[in-house]
């Protein structure tokens, strides 16, 4: 029998830890708060915004929204992240990819504070990351919400074979370092990888993180395999599709997250406990 991982129950197992928090810190004076920049004015990446602003207010954090047009300058956003990263109402900022092409994505990332880089985008957190530091700092929530499922759902981390497809500073790149500090033996593929589905049914657990819709069909996969499927398409009925043929792959692996219902909730349950998690450490290095 295929496991459905349930990414909903579980973002809702976590968004109630993240409520006690908060009215922890509220009994101390302290309201952790979010913002969100958003450049131009692509609906899906809206959508997105606002339901991270919905849920940071339902779990009574402050959340704001910054929108510019897509061509505003880079200095405009580089003032407005100034302004953020010395404001003490604000302990997390969300740059929303894509930026638009007269913004450089590197700037930005390097712009923010570390402390307040809720993405752990910042070559800083990157770095400790992937030294595998003690202490703490901020990881990509995606991965992170990730490595929570595998933990929930007791998947065997240590010597097995993951195979990533997808190697970007959101989701790739940081899933990788996430799985080799838990003594995985990493594999990660890009859109230059010779013979995908060779590589990918090679992985006792195979994370899909490209964005082409039903990238990955049944004999991609191992039998009794883990999938995780983080992209997110929509097929020519407009309907949203992961990057995993959910259909023909199910019945084959052993355990597999749907789209929707499963990374996406994730997301965006570690960004708010991530955006606490800020908060507090705030208040121990002053
Ligand atoms: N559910 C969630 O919570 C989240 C979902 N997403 C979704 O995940 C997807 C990926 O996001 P993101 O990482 O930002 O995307 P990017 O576009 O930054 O990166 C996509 C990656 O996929 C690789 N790729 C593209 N096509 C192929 C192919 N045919 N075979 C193998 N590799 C390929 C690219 O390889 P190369 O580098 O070689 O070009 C690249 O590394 C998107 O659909 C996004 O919407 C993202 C974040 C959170
Ligand atoms: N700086 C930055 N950080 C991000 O983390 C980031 C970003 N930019 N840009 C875009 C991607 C995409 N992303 C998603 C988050 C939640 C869902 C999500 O909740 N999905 C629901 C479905 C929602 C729907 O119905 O469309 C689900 O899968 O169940 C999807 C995608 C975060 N991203």
């Amino acid at each position: 029998m295929t496991t459905i991982i349930d990414g909903k129950k579980l973002a809702q197992k976590i968004n109630l830890q993240t409520t006690k928090e908060v009215a922890k810190l509220k009994g101390q004076g302290i309201k952790p708060g979010i913002a969100v920049i958003l450049v131009g004015d692509d609906p899906a990446s809206k959508m997105y915004t606002r339901n991270k602003q919905r849920k940071a207010e339902k779990l009574g954090m402050n959340s704001i929204l910054k929108t510019f047009p897509s061509d505003v300058s880079q200095q405009v956003i580089l003032d407005e992240i100034k302004a953020l990263n010395s404001d003490d109402t604000i302990n997390a900022i969300l740059v929303q990819a894509p930026l638009p092409q007269q913004i450089d994505a590197d700037v930005i990332t390097s712009a923010i504070v570390p402390s307040k880089d809720v993405d752990g985008f910042h070559p800083q957190n990157l770095g400790r990351l992937y030294a595998n530091q003690a202490g703490n700092y901020p990881v990509a929530c995606t991965p992170k919400g990730i490595m929570t499922i595998l933990k929930e759902y007791h998947v065997p981390l240590v010597g097995q074979h993951a195979v990533i497809v997808g190697r970007s500073i959101l989701v790739g790149k940081p899933m990788a370092a996430l799985l080799l500090n838990e003594d995985v033996t990493v594999t990660v593929a890009g859109h230059h990888t010779k013979n995908l589905a060779s590589l990918t049914k090679q992985a006792d657990i195979l994370i899909v993180a490209t964005g082409v819709g039903h990238l990955i069909k049944a004999e991609f996969v191992k039998p009794d395999a883990v999938v995780i499927d983080v992209g997110i398409d929509h097929d020519d009925n407009g309907k949203l599709i992961g990057d995993v043929d959910f259909d023909a792959v199910k019945d084959v692996v052993g355990a597999i997250t749907p789209v929707p219902g499963g990374v996406g909730p994730l997301t965006i349950a570690t960004l708010m406990q991530q955006t606490v998690e800020l908060t507090k450490w705030s208040q121990i290095n002053g």
